[in-house]
């Protein structure tokens, strides 16, 4: 890796968090500001909350009067066939999509609905697509590294030598993705799932208290779905998960016989509780696990 490569994806990312952020006031001015639209309240235990929200396309519900909540440091899979709103209802969350009707609370306080896509990713939820978007020229280490200095709570500058401290958060941050003995490979170089973990480490970068995850394991290999499980299972507590997937070995593994799943189907909640308890839901043998 050159310097100027580096330099030179460092400046695009900070092009792009700039463009997220909407600012025109160069690259320091929303730095180190207090956020505009207050601190997410989690004290009465509840991390989301969405109630009554429809989404219509073309007079199309992709979301029919969803309602569901998910708790401080839960660990949620969402599961349903294809089309049932899954994606919708993440744009949602993100401020991707206006819904015509309904609410979406971050903690007891934050009106979703009010803020922008770039508000809501700064207050604290974290979004993974299913396909990996990592900077493939780039090594892992300074994958993480632009992830850390991205973040407006601690940035100094892109350019700027890191501290002991930022130095042992990524350290850290590549044992718990099993990516240390690779910190200094190009990232273009690892297999899909170690690109799907460094991606998900550079979102923890930024410490989200909501993580939002697509199909997370799709194309992984039996092991790397083991090890995707076990890191999910380590970050549930500190941060709240929702997890979409259709792996349900991988559901299993994630819920422990004990965590609640929520099927979606048509645009809102079929059912809801334990794996083994949606299993034998006839409506969800039906619509989804039976075919
Ligand atoms: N922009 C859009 N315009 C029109 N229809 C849309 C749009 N986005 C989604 N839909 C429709 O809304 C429904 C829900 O789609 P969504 O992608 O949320 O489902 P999903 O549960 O994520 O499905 P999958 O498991 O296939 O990803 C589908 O019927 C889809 O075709």
């Amino acid at each position: 890796m050159t310097p100027d490569l580096m330099e030179d994806r460092a400046r695009a990312y900070a092009a792009h968090q700039q463009k997220l952020a909407g600012g025109s006031g160069g690259r320091a001015a929303g730095f180190g500001r207090p956020m505009a639209h207050g601190v997410p309240d989690f004290a009465k235990g509840v991390a989301l909350y969405v109630e009554d929200v429809t989404v219509s396309f073309d007079g199309f519900k992709a979301l029919n009067a969803l309602s569901l909540s998910i708790d401080v440091g839960e660990l949620r899979c969402v599961i349903g066939p294809n089309g049932a709103g899954k994606t919708t209802m993440m744009d949602v969350i993100t401020g991707k999509t206006a819904p015509d009707q309904g609410q979406v609370f971050f903690g007891s306080n934050i009106d979703l609905l009010r803020l922008r896509e770039n508000e809501i990713a700064q207050i604290g939820i974290g979004r993974k697509f299913q396909k990996p978007t990592v900077y493939e020229e780039l090594s892992v280490f300074e994958n993480l590294e632009l992830a850390l200095k991205a973040d407006r709570r601690v940035r100094a500058s892109l350019f700027s030598r890191l501290s002991g401290e930022q130095l042992d958060r990524i350290g850290a941050m590549l044992e718990r993705i099993h990516l240390k003995p690779s910190a200094q490979r190009l990232a273009g170089l690892l297999s899909h799932g170690q690109k799907q973990w460094l991606e998900i480490g550079m979102l923890l970068m930024q410490d989200p208290k909501l993580l939002l995850l697509d199909e997370p394991v799709a194309g992984m290999t039996d092991e790397e779905t083991e090890r995707t499980a076990e890191l999910f299972l380590s970050l549930a507590g500190e941060h709240s998960l929702m997890v979409v997937e259709h792996d349900m070995k991988f559901v299993d593994q994630l819920t422990q016989g004990r965590r609640q799943v929520t099927v979606l189907h048509e645009g809102r909640v079929l059912a809801e509780g334990l794996l083994s308890q949606v299993q034998n839901d006839e409506r969800v043998v039906e619509v989804y696990l039976g075919r």
